[in-house]
C-alpha cells in the first residue's frame, strides 16, 4: 500500500469538517514552539487563517489500514518496548513520546540495543547517557518515527530488538542508603598543621544519593594505622562502603594505595583513565567497595569519583571494563 493511498492531501479551504492526521506545529522564534492543532482536530471555518499563517495550504487526512501505523501509535509501541516499572510515559505530542524517570536513581540504558534500533530507517530513539543519576520527572528517552505513517514491521523489529535480552533496555536503579566509613590520611591534617577540607566534600556527595558517612577518622601517613582503620570500619562498624582520602599519588609519604592493598583488597584498578581523577583506586574488600580518593576530588566538582559513586550507590559492581571505558570522553579538566 503506497503512502498516497493512505494519506489524502486536501486544500485547507476544502478541509472544513475533515479530521487532521497529525499534530500541527507553530514556531515563533524566541516566543513559541508547540502544537497549534492536535491530531484528530476537526477543521472549522475559523481555523483556516491560522492554518495559512503557519504555512499550511494543504493538510493530510488519513485512512489507516492493516500493517501501517500512525506516528503516535508507533511511538507508543516503541516506548512500551523499552520501558521498565520505574519509568513513566508522556502522551504523544507532535508524534513524540518522552519516557521520564518515576524515581531518584541511576538511569541504565543498553547502548548496543539503542544503536540497533536507531540503525533502522525512520526510527528515533534518543537517550541521555547511561549511568546518569536522575531525579523524578527527568526525561530519559524521547522516541518517535520520522514519517507520519510507517510499516508496522519496522516497529515490530524495534520490539524484537528490545526483547532480545531479559534486561530492560532502559531501567532506573534506585539508590540504596549506604553506611560509609571515611578515613582521611595525611600527617599534615592528622597533626593539625592544616584543616581538613576533604570531609565536607565527600559527605555532601554521599548525601546527594541518600548515603551517609557514619564516621570520619584521621590517620597519619603510616600504613599500619591506615590498615587498622580499614579493618575497624569493615569488622566493627560493618561499613558498606569505605573511602580513603589523600596520599594517592607518587610521593614517598603517599601510603594509601599500598595500605588498601595490604589490608586485603581485591584491586579492580589503581588509576582511572579520566582527568581529573586519574589517581583514584577502586577495589573490594570482603565484598565491600573500597576507594582511594585523590586530592582532586576535594576541589574539582566532577571527577572519576562522581562517575563511580552513583553506580556503587545503585548497587552496581564495578569491573575493570567499567574503568577502562572512562577514558574515551574522560578528559574534563586537570
Ligand atoms: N609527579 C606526579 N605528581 C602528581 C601526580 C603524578 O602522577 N605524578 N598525580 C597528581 C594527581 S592526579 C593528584 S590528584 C595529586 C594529589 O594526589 P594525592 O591524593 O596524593 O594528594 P596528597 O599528596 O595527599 O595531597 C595533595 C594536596 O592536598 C592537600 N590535602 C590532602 N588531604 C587534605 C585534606 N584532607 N584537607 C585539606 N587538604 C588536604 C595536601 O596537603 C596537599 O597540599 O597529585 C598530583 N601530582
Ligand atoms: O587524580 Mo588527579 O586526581 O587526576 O587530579
Amino acid at each position: 500500500m503506497k503512502r498516497e493511498d493512505l494519506l489524502q492531501e486536501v486544500a485547507v479551504e476544502q478541509a472544513v469538517g475533515l479530521m487532521l492526521a497529525h499534530d500541527l506545529t507553530q514556531i515563533l522564534p524566541g516566543r513559541f514552539k508547540g502544537r497549534l492543532f492536535r491530531k484528530g482536530h476537526v477543521i472549522r471555518e475559523e481555523d483556516i487563517p491560522a492554518l495559512l499563517s503557519i504555512g499550511k495550504e494543504h493538510i493530510y487526512t488519513m485512512r489507516l489500514v492493516d500493517g501501517i501505523l500512525h506516528e503516535d501509535e508507533a511511538a507508543r509501541r516503541m516506548a512500551e518496548a523499552v520501558r521498565s516499572p520505574q519509568v513513566e510515559l508522556t502522551e504523544p505530542h507532535e508524534g513524540k513520546i518522552t519516557l521520564k524517570s518515576a524515581i531518584h536513581g541511576l538511569a541504565v540504558i543498553d547502548k548496543a540495543r539503542i544503536d540497533a534500533m536507531n540503525a533502522l530507517d525512520g526510527i528515533v530513539m534518543s537517550t541521555i547517557r547511561s549511568h546518569t543519576p536522575v531525579k523524578p520527572g527527568q526525561p530519559l528517552i524521547g522516541t518517535r518515527v520520522v514519517p507520519l505513517i510507517i510499516e508496522e514491521e519496522r516497529v515490530a523489529e524495534v520490539e524484537r530488538i528490545a526483547a532480545s535480552s531479559e534486561e530492560p533496555v532502559l531501567q532506573v536503579k534506585p539508590f540504596r542508603p549506604l553506611r560509609a566509613g571515611l578515613i582521611t590520611t595525611g600527617s599534615e591534617v592528622f597533626k593539625g598543621r592544616i584543616q581538613d577540607k576533604f570531609g565536607p566534600v565527600v559527605r555532601e556527595k554521599l548525601e546527594a544519593f541518600g548515603s551517609e558517612i557514619i564516621e570520619q577518622r584521621f590517620a597519619p601517613d603510616d600504613s599500619s594505622v591506615i590498615i587498622r582503620e580499614i579493618q575497624r570500619f569493615l569488622h566493627e562498624d560493618k561499613a558498606e562502603l569505605i573511602l580513603l582520602t589523600g596520599g594517592m599519588s607518587v610521593d614517598p609519604d603517599d601510603r594509601t594505595p599500598g595500605a588498601i592493598k595490604a589490608a586485603g583488597t581485591d584491586i579492580v584498578s589503581y588509576g582511572t583513565p579520566m582527568l581529573p581523577g586519574s589517581m583514584l583506586l577502586m577495589g573490594y574488600i570482603e565484598g565491600v567497595p573500597i576507594m582511594g580518593l585523590p586530592g582532586c576530588v576535594m576541589h574539582d566538582p566532577f571527577t572519576s569519583f562522581d562517575v563511580l559513586l552513583p553506580r556503587i550507590c545503585a548497587g552496581e559492581i564495578i569491573e575493570r571494563q567499567d574503568i577502562t571505558e572512562l577514558g574515551y570522553g574522560g578528559l574534563l579538566g586537570c
